[in-house]
């Protein structure tokens, strides 16, 4: 059935509707990544974002029970320029469109998503609609207008109780603001005796676990919007040797004093290249991220600034000057991507081991 796009300057785009027929609002992103496409609808960073992916042919190899990174995908809406009506895949359980049906959420397809991204990347994040064609564009885009976006997507997709992953190795407590699955996949794979909290456990309740290290996940949203979290890793700072990921990276940094800023459409894809600043080594990674560390925020603090992105510049590595604790804006997980980056877990073990010899960090 046919369905329409609105966007918040106005532009409305006319597609097919798949999916769940009901009508939805979020901020439209876009992820240039060509596969991956199931590990991106599960990414729960996602949350309250409709997502367009520029790759035109999605859905072709269908949908896994294998390749989700969460349980409940929290995407708001998908845009694609042609869903598979049938995948060809010896995985493959199911079609995009039957996935989106189970699940409630509502895909269009036929959209010109590179005419989309476009005036995304020159207008900067915009508000969407995919709604029937009844519905009335000013209307919808009063609407639009009137409705503020939420702030609590962290708490919508963090865990609400805390649970074990058990391995017999060096255990670490992993804080969930929205984590894919790839981080505890990694972690456990190196036998990593993994618990994984809800985003506002407190720096004694996680002491209170005696972990040898802390891993501070991905998750949806602005970093401002969870103050506890800032406070909880200001506290535990020094205490225990931390690694983070995106969301974490960036509540890592505020908790340091410096400042993170919204980016006019953020990094979403498979393919950014990041810049080691003390080897010069370039790793080709998968990035999901609206919100960037303020660079010029950074000579305030103990920070120091360890990656950054070749296409813009911007920071995306910390490390503490004086604490056991390193942070990425990227994915060192993939899930989907490259594993360039995927060394990062083990010198995350490495630095757990060396914080064991008393007090050597580096
Ligand atoms: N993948 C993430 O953790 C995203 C972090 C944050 N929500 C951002 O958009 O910048």
């Amino acid at each position: 059935m046919k369905r329409q796009l609105i966007l918040e300057d106005g532009t409305v785009f006319i597609g097919e509707g798949f999916g769940s027929g009901k009508q939805t609002m979020g901020e439209v992103v876009f992820n240039t990544g060509m596969t991956g496409y199931q590990e991106v609808l599960s990414d729960p960073s996602y949350c309250g974002q409709i997502v367009t992916l520029t790759y035109p042919l999605i859905g072709n190899y269908g949908i896994n029970r294998d390749d989700f990174e969460s349980i409940h995908p929290a995407i708001s809406g998908f845009i694609v320029k042609e869903a598979a009506e049938y995948p060809s895949n010896f995985r493959h359980q199911q079609s995009l469109a039957e996935y989106f049906s189970m699940k409630d959420i509502p895909g269009i397809a036929g959209i010109d998503t590179r005419k989309l991204t476009r005036i995304i990347r020159k207008a900067g994040t915009l508000k969407g609609t995919i709604c029937s064609m009844e519905e009335n564009v000013a209307e919808i885009l009063e609407k639009m207008k009137a409705t503020k976006l939420r702030v609590d997507q962290v708490k919508q997709v963090s865990t609400k109780t805390p649970y074990p992953s058990p391995g017999r190795g060096r255990r670490v407590v992993l804080v969930d603001f929205g984590m894919k699955h790839g981080i505890l996949r990694e972690l456990n794979k190196r036998d990593c005796d993994v618990i994984v909290v809800p985003y506002n456990t407190t720096a004694q309740e996680i002491l209170n676990l005696s972990p040898d290290g802390i891993m501070l996940s991905n998750g949806p949203g602005d970093p401002k919007d969870v103050p506890q979290a800032i406070e909880m890793v200001r506290e535990i700072l020094g205490k225990v040797p931390l690694f983070g990921i995106c969301l974490g990276h960036q509540i890592f940094a505020l908790a340091c004093g410096a400042n993170t800023e919204k980016m006019k459409f953020g990094h979403r894809g498979s393919n950014h290249p990041v810049k080691e600043l003390a080897t010069g080594k370039i790793a080709i990674t998968s990035q999901n991220h609206g919100y960037s560390v303020d660079e010029a925020s950074i000579t305030q603090t103990d920070l120091e600034i360890t990656h950054i992105a070749l296409n813009d510049g911007t920071v995306e590595g910390l490390k503490h000057k004086v604490h056991p604790a390193f942070t990425v804006q990227y994915h060192p997980e993939a899930s989907p991507g490259p594993e360039d980056a995927n060394g990062l877990f083990e010198q995350f073990l490495t630095l757990i081991e060396m914080n064991r010899q008393e007090g050597v960090y580096q």
